[in-house]
């Protein structure tokens, strides 16, 4: 197995878990542990991407680009990496980044949309940054879909695409054929992306890596939307037993999730009824939150919600129709809306 390249997301995806809220002091204290313990690539922004904070997606307390300043500032050896999905995130957004210092932009959209990238993909080589593709919600279609989409992400100049398993509602053959396709259609990396909503963060990780993935990314304690992603520090350890070196200090990392990040938890991330029953469903891993506060206005179960947004093939930017299965599925029952 080749050694991956490393990118961690706790200060982008473990964004929605804190509810939009890091500090400038808590986005130093993070980066400077993950560059210190020589993790490549550290992600910064709005856990929806550049330009997020908004009603739809939650407002963010700072603003993202004094966050991504500060990490700029800080790291000595990473790159710094933003997220940027097309309607949510604009050309000017993506400059601004570009002019503060990152290195890397993760052009994100749902799997069957690729086409509306192109403009996204010119702008960043244009800027001069690394450009990579992330084709979310994988599980929702079959890899040959995925491997067409990837092609045309390839063809307007991605460096990189990932196989983005949103939802968390992969098994490792699936990982396994959609990475196996991606690495059999491109001449560029192809990397993996996990959700933990059915306890397989690590294993299907490995399973990516297995099937030739390039990049892989993980999270300090798992921080990331619903039931989190795979453990950066977990993911170190266990290629270090398979004695796949990523030369990332694992010692580290340990000290980083437990002193620094775990303590940001409101509560531990865990495959609880919620999450395992929006990984079953198949739904986007970040409307949970958004769920859980639906649930609780219209007198209906997390579960029930999601799975209705499952059978819907709800996908990011429809958050609107939490509210509309929720107040559905309360008139069922007769309950007042
Ligand atoms: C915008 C999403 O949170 C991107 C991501 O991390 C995923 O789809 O998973
Ligand atoms: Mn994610």
């Amino acid at each position: 197995m080749k050694i991956p390249r490393l990118t961690d997301t706790t200060l982008r995806d473990g964004d929605h878990a804190v509810s939009h809220s890091y500090t400038p002091e808590q986005v130093r204290a993070i980066v400077k542990e993950l560059d210190e313990a020589g993790v490549p690539v550290i992600e910064v922004s709005h856990g929806a991407g550049l330009n997020g904070s908004t009603i739809q997606q939650g407002f963010s307390t700072h603003s993202e680009f004094d966050l991504i300043q500060v990490a700029v500032e800080t790291a000595q050896q990473a790159k710094i990496a933003s997220l940027f999905v097309p309607g949510i995130g604009t050309s000017s957004e993506l400059r601004k980044a570009a002019e503060i210092g990152i290195s890397v932009i993760r052009i994100a959209v749902h799997c069957t949309e690729a086409d509306v990238t192109e403009q996204y993909f010119r702008l960043a080589k244009e800027l001069g940054l690394e450009a990579v593709g992330f084709l979310m919600m994988s599980h929702s279609q079959p890899a040959s879909v995925l491997a067409e989409q990837a092609k045309l992400m390839e063809s307007y100049g991605a460096d990189c695409i990932y196989v983005v398993d949103s939802a968390g509602a992969l098994v490792q053959s699936g990982v396994r054929e959609r990475v196996s396709a991606l690495k059999d259609a491109l001449s560029i990396d192809v990397g993996f992306h996990a959700h933990n909503n059915l306890g397989l963060a690590i294993g299907n990780t490995i399973t990516a890596l297995e099937a030739g993935a390039d990049q892989i990314d993980g999270t300090l304690r798992g921080l990331g939307a619903g039931a989190g992603n795979a453990p950066t520090e977990i993911l170190v350890a266990v290629l270090n037993k398979m004695n796949v070196d990523t030369g990332v200090n694992l010692a580290i990392l340990m000290d980083a999730a437990e002193e620094i990040v775990a303590p940001l938890m409101k509560t531990p991330i865990v495959v609880d009824r919620d999450n395992l029953s929006s990984g079953y469903a198949g739904v986007y891993n970040s409307f949970l939150l958004h769920v859980r506060h639906a649930a609780e206005k219209f007198g209906v179960g997390v579960s029930e919600i999601m799975e209705e947004l499952g059978k819907r093939n709800a996908v990011a930017g429809q958050e609107d129709w939490i509210l509309d299965v929720a107040v559905e599925l309360a008139e069922k029952k007769g309950l007042k809306v």
